[in-house]
């Protein structure tokens, strides 16, 4: 790999403590990973270096917790699962920096794995602070960063120990970078985007810059309500960031400058509740009721969503149309991702989508592995198709 050092540069590992970023923000659902896409993906990095005597020290975040330490954000079940995947024993440390960690890493043995508490419950964490990011640094000897899809933040764990230990590249850092580059670096147009999901305010300003790489952006589950809202549709009680509304209708006239369609729900599946069975229905957008929520996108715009696929040649899907968890509000985000998964296998289509749910949508859906790619990564994925250089892997240049 250009530009910078992977596992094949580290030399001998043996007794070292290797402090590996993963992303383990994985789905979950009463306290049990949903998909385990994200862990089988690291899986590779671990047991190279575990297998090499490395004392693997695994550093991640989970969710966004605001208040601290909370058992809603703990990685402790996620070492549970993370250590199934790796038919090993994975140890935990109630906290990633201080005592606990360095105890936790003063027990470890050669070949042993042990994760780290989120570093997101540390503030500093998200500042990239220097005295946080010495905290971090102070348990390992090297660092590696296996975490593509969080590699769009520059935070301490994913940027700032990187400038302070010899820095690698994992295994999963370098085949979603080969492989994105070998799918888009050069895409055969024209370029569709679907771009769905529920991390509006984190992702909104990226399309700002994808509607000038892209001949069609297609924006489906709760992103697409924020367009409505912004172009005068009434969305109930659906998510939307109505402050973004100016950002919105500038994406639309950037869009339309650059020639780039955007295509907005017609129609959407409505509930008044956000749960398995809720009584819904599918009204035209324009119709949604004062108390409805936006659960999904409806028939017509499934059929306008796979015209558009069969326009593209190539396909960059981030986020899913609907809240696909939840019955029957999968519907969509698998009929577009069948659609675009029987495309690609007559040959008519490159499809490369990404994200933790997305990912999660296609494995539900049973096509993940019809994909020209599956990226783990969501908004990292977004911003590198954007052209933008990611903090954690321009680090990694040095
Ligand atoms: N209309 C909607 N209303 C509410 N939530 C929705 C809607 N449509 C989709 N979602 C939710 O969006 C979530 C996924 O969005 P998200 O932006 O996190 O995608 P992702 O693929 O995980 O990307 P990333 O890896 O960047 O997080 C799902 O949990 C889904 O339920
Ligand atoms: O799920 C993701 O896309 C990554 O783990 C990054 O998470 P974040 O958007 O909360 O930074």
């Amino acid at each position: 790999m250009a530009g910078f050092k992977t596992l094949d540069d580290i030399g001998a590992v043996s007794g070292k403590r290797v402090l590996v970023r993963v992303d383990l923000n994985v789905p979950v659902a009463d306290g049990k990973v949903t998909d385990a896409t994200r862990i089988e993906r690291i899986a590779p990095t671990i047991s190279e270096l575990s297998g090499k005597g490395a004392k693997v020290i695994l550093l991640a975040h989970f969710g966004r917790p605001k208040d601290g330490p909370s058992a809603e954000f703990s990685l402790e079940p996620i070492a549970r699962a993370t250590a199934e995947v790796l038919g090993r024993p994975v140890g935990f440390a109630s906290d990633c920096i201080g005592d606990k960690a360095a105890d936790a890493v003063a027990a470890m043995k050669d070949g042993d794995v042990l994760l780290l508490e989120n570093t997101r419950f540390h503030k500093a964490e998200e500042k990239n602070e220097p005295a946080f990011t010495e905290k971090l640094a102070a348990n390992g000897d090297i660092y590696v960063n296996d975490a593509f899809s969080a590699a769009h933040r520059a935070h301490a764990s994913t940027e700032g120990v990187a400038h302070r230990l010899p820095a690698y590249a994992g295994r999963t850092m370098q085949a979603e970078l080969d492989a994105l580059e070998k799918g888009l670096g050069n895409p055969v147009r024209p370029v569709v985007a679907i771009v769905g999901g529920a991390k509006v305010s984190t992702k909104i300003d990226l399309l700002m810059n994808l509607v000038k790489k892209v001949d069609a952006l297609v924006i489906g589950g709760g992103m697409a309500n924020t367009f409505l809202a912004a172009r005068g549709t009434d969305v109930g009680k659906s998510l939307c960031e109505h402050d973004l509304a100016s950002t919105a209708k500038q994406i639309m006239i950037e869009a339309a400058e650059a020639g780039c369609a955007i295509i907005l729900p017609a129609d959407g599946v409505v509930a008044k509740e956000f749960k398995a069975g809720a009584a819904s229905e599918t009204v035209a957008i324009e119709a949604v009721p004062a108390d409805g929520m936006i659960l999904d996108v409806g028939a017509k715009t499934v059929k306008s969503v796979t015209d558009w696929i069969d326009r593209a040649a190539t396909l960059v899907w981030n986020g899913p149309l609907g809240a696909f968890e939840i019955e029957p509000f999968d519907h969509a985000t698998v009929a577009a991702a069948k659609h675009a998964a029987a495309r690609t296998k007559e040959g008519k289509l490159v499809s490369v989508a990404g994200g933790g749910d997305t990912v999660a949508a296609l494995n539900h859906a049973g096509v993940a592995d019809d994909f020209t790619y599956v990226s783990t990564a969501g908004g990292a994925f977004l911003e590198w198709m954007e052209g933008k250089p990611l903090p954690g892997v321009e680090v990694l240049k040095r």
